[in-house]
């Protein structure tokens, strides 16, 4: 639905020259909650906005819907930008107006008979669950109600395609799920695809599909949530997925390993994943090969719906009963990886 073909953005700064992005390549299929990932400056809202084109690519494609946007005429951009929604960190409403006429703004610009748009501002108040604050001035709302008011603003004209920049940043993290639940249900229920960009790994866990974490104008990582959250490949990446998983072990336990101990002890850093995770298979593992198993650290939660643990197991016993209990943990479709440091 949304492809970037080797894309590159340079902005001059005076005599300063800013390569915020660097070649990406890059495709959203229609109907995914597809999030971009990254620290500030990673270009992530100059990718954002290419798909608009509030930011024009310096070289490269973006295609929607297999039209090449950069090629567009004025004319076919403004009917363009009638497709595609955007909510920003700020709200980025006109202070002055009441929610009423900000949420009406693009229908009047696109010249919609009145009638009509006061039909389709009410239903998109209802929809957001701001019906009674019609006639309220910004100034009055909460940041959530703000952002609601943003979002349907952007559902107006009924677009295809939903940008978020960062969309929920400036919220606490009880109205960010409000509005993340939220914009889940405009992904289902009206089958519009959206790209969102945040710095937030919570975010992206919550509720995209798919994930690109960016470095320095380039996509350094991509994927399927559930595939980079269970086996992230590069630094960046791992520290993203330790800031919501906390796979990351502390430092008490590091301590607690380094310490000699009497007898035969392993330790390894299990993963679980789906059906595996809700079995009880180390507990299995302990009494058929009589070995004492300790679960030092490790946490399970949910990807997707799907059941995702990360434990950091001591076995303690003969060695030949550790190995036999390794290969019966790993024919439950555990992933087992040596805790390196610790063992023996
Ligand atoms: N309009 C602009 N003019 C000049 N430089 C810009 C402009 N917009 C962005 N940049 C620079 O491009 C780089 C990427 O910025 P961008 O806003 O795309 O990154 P980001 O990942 O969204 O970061 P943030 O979350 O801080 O906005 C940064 O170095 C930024 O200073």
């Amino acid at each position: 639905m949304i492809t970037f073909e080797n894309v590159t953005k340079t902005y001059h700064n005076g005599k300063q020259i800013v390569h915020a992005l660097n070649g990406i390549d890059l495709t959203i299929e229609r109907g995914e909650i597809f999030g971009v990932v990254g620290f500030s400056g990673a270009g992530k809202s100059s990718l954002l906005r290419c798909v608009n084109l509030l930011e024009r690519p310096t070289t490269g494609r973006v295609l929607v819907e297999g039209q090449d946007i950069t090629q567009f005429s004025k004319a076919e951009l403004r009917q363009h930008r009638r497709r595609v929604g955007m909510v920003f960190q700020h709200f980025n409403l006109l202070n002055s107006k009441t929610v009423f006429a900000n949420v009406a703004e693009p229908l009047v610009i696109a010249k919609v008979p009145n009638a009509e748009i006061r039909k389709r501002v009410m239903e998109l108040l209802e929809f957001v669950g701001l019906a009674d604050k019609a006639n309220h001035y910004p100034d009055q709302l909460s940041g959530g109600q703000k952002q609601r008011v943003g979002i349907a603003r952007a559902l107006a004209t009924r677009p295809s395609i939903l940008l978020c920049d960062e969309a929920t940043s400036a919220l606490d993290p009880q109205t960010t799920s409000a509005i993340l639940s939220l914009l889940k249900t405009i992904n289902r229920e009206y089958r519009i695809t959206i790209l969102l960009v945040t710095h937030e790994m919570s975010v992206i866990r919550e509720i995209c599909d798919k994930v690109a974490v960016m470095e320095r104008g380039k996509v350094i990582e991509s994927g399927s949530v559930f595939d980079v959250f269970s086996n992230p490949q590069s630094d960046i990446t791992k520290n993203f997925v330790n800031s919501v998983m906390h796979t990351k072990i502390p430092e008490s336990v590091q301590r607690l390993l380094s310490e000699p101990e009497g007898g035969n002890r392993r330790v390894y850093q299990l993963v679980f994943v789906g059906a595996s995770a809700t079995q009880p298979v180390l507990f299995q593992a302990a009494k058929k090969f009589n070995l004492d198993i300790n679960i030092l650290f490790g946490n399970i939660t949910e990807l997707q719906g799907v059941p995702f643990g990360h434990l950091l197991v001591e076995f303690r016993g003969p060695e030949r009963e550790i190995n036999r209990a390794l290969t019966y943990v790993r024919e439950a479709q555990v992933d087992i990886q040596e805790a390196v440091g610790y063992g023996h």
